[in-house]
């Protein structure tokens, strides 16, 4: 498993904005999206390429395009739907996988309450995004599904990560790349990202 921290200036002055105590959720919301653009050309800058026949002003040349079908989004919700025009406005015809997964705050363990996996899964890169990577069980369930679901490459995109959930991905899915904007130092006793952003969903949607 290759793990790319971010070396983007803006990127790291956009984490470091998301951590204001007092942002307001339109302020999250705009930074969550445009972290999400920026990232998501990180992930994507390995897509085959394949040179193809193309009729331009000047006549037939060939031309340099996707090789491949467009990877499906994979929004883990609820906190993953605040990256997912971000994403899109980079990949604007890629399908969307919803895979929605909730932690019990007594246990951390991931409580599934909703799937909808694209069926071409297995002929496309999927790309999970999801502010936070925190104790990893989320992750570490959503990557099982999509293996499950037939899907062979995988990379995530996290806005911020613990290096707790870091080694739990990289143990259990070696094959798996993660792009994130931040690594933070550790988790606290309640399973939250320290330094982090506190409840990434409850500041995406109002609900703090
Ligand atoms: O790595 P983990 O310890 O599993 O934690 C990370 C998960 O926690 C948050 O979601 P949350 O459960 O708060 O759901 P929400 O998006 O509905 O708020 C976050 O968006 C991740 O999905
Ligand atoms: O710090 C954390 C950990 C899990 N989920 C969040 O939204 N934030
Ligand atoms: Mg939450």
């Amino acid at each position: 498993m290759a793990v790319y921290a971010s070396n983007h200036p803006l990127v790291k002055h956009k984490v470091s904005l998301l951590r204001d105590d007092k942002i307001s959720v339109k302020s999250f919301r705009e930074l969550t999206k445009e972290l999400s653009v920026l990232l998501t050309i990180e992930a994507t800058t390995q897509l085959t390429l394949a040179n193809k026949p193309l009729t331009c002003w000047s006549g037939v040349i060939s031309a340099p395009l996707l090789a491949e079908k467009q990877p499906t989004l994979v929004p883990i919700l609820r906190a993953g739907l605040g990256m997912l025009d971000g994403a899109l406005s980079i990949l604007p015809c890629a399908k969307v996988s919803v895979v929605g997964l909730k932690r019990d705050e007594e246990t951390l363990q991931p409580i599934s309450y909703y799937q909808n996996i694209v069926n071409d899964v297995s002929e496309r890169q999927a790309i999970i995004i999801d502010p936070m990577l925190a104790t990893g069980g989320t992750a570490l369930a959503t990557l099982n599904l999509l293996k499950q679901s037939g899907c062979k490459h995988i990379k995530a995109i996290f806005l911020v990560a613990a290096p707790e959930g870091i080694k739990i991905l990289q143990e259990a899915h070696p094959d798996v790349d993660l792009f994130i904007g931040m690594i933070d130092k550790e988790l606290n006793e309640q399973g939250y990202i320290l330094p982090g952003l506190g409840d990434a969903g409850d500041k995406i949607f109002g609900t703090l």
